[in-house]
């Protein structure tokens, strides 16, 4: 699917503010942004359950018009909301849903078991959902989107408001159908998630792409800087002075205790290097650890504000 120069505006606000990104067969490409960042409009959007004001989107080659339903046919959406009937099962909920979307009887079946054991629900498939865990809900809520095999899937905050290992298990499941060729669009406030699940990321502020790329990349955008701990005893400032000399090395910082704080320049490249120079120096190391930047330091550097409020 792509988007192209998506704008929408509520009044005085541009919620979407010329919008654009591409989202190949079997990617899932995250959308991460605080509350209010303009991600919710952006899905409608694509979805087709909004107009936009200006810019397009692409569906399976189709161009999406919100009044029709060719384009629409090749996404499925989750939303935020859960939509499942408590008194059904979930093999019940499946069933009615797929229906609803014309799938013929034994295509119905055949899917209907398909998204069961993708989503680790097909032992309790014939309980009432009111019996399931809020994260059993989800999981069967991104069943419901999954059915008609949509080549795009787009899921809303799937994990708002549910326990740790619930998530857990819905990042499992979502991360299983880029395996299977679906591609989707990921929307999310929490950095983890998109670190650990999308393959590209939009940093998404204010209604617009501040930036682009794999989590690398983006981490790039920062000046990489990681930070190397050295924990030992010996000659420790013997050690800093040696290593301050080190290509990569920008910053030493020897407290006079037992650590040397290092800031580099790609922490993994120069560990070995670091190590040798440190050991040979007269240093007895006992333990060693590398921080990478993350996402939130890329929100940081890019917008100023912390990521979560
Ligand atoms: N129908 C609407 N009318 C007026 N303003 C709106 C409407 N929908 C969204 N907005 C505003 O547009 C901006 C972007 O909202 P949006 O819901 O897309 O953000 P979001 O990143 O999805 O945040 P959240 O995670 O809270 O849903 C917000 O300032 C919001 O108040």
């Amino acid at each position: 699917m792509s988007a192209d120069r998506l704008v929408k505006r509520f009044g005085e606000l541009t919620a979407v503010d010329d919008v654009s990104f591409a989202i190949r067969p079997g990617e899932t490409y995250g959308l991460l942004g605080p509350n209010g960042a303009g991600k919710t409009t952006i899905i409608n959007m694509v979805a087709g359950l909004i107009p936009a004001d200006s810019g397009s989107v692409d569906v399976a080659g189709i161009r999406m018009d919100p009044a029709g339903i060719a384009a629409k046919r090749h996404l499925g959406l989750v939303p935020q909301e859960l939509a499942i009937y408590p008194d059904l099962t979930a093999r019940e909920n499946l069933n009615f849903f797929g229906r609803l979307q014309r799938l013929g009887r034994k295509e119905l079946s055949s899917r209907v078991n398909a998204v069961l054991e993708l989503l680790g629900l097909a032992e309790r498939a014939d309980e009432q959902t009111k019996k399931y865990s809020g994260g059993m809900k989800r999981r069967l809520n991104i069943g419901i989107g999954l059915l008609h095999r949509p080549g795009l899937l787009i899921l809303d905050e799937p994990t708002v408001g549910v326990d740790p290992q619930s998530r857990n298990s819905i990042l499992e499941a979502v991360g299983n159908l880029s395996a299977g060729g679906t591609a989707v669009l990921y929307t999310t406030h929490y950095m983890e998630e998109a670190e650990r699940l999308c393959d590209r990321i939009a940093i998404l502020d204010q209604g617009q792409i501040q930036a682009e790329g794999t989590r690398d990349e983006l981490i790039t955008l920062t000046g990489g800087v990681d930070r190397i701990s050295l924990v030992g005893a010996g000659r420790s400032t013997a050690a800093a002075e040696a290593l301050r000399s080190l290509d990569g090395v920008h910053r030493v910082t020897d407290s006079g205790g037992t650590e040397l704080i290092l800031t580099v320049t790609d922490g993994a490249a120069l560990l070995a290097g670091i190590v040798s120079t440190a050991v040979r120096s007269g240093m007895t190391l006992a333990s060693v650890s590398v921080t990478r930047p993350d996402l939130e330091s890329v929100f940081l550097h890019l917008t100023g504000k912390a990521l979560r409020d």
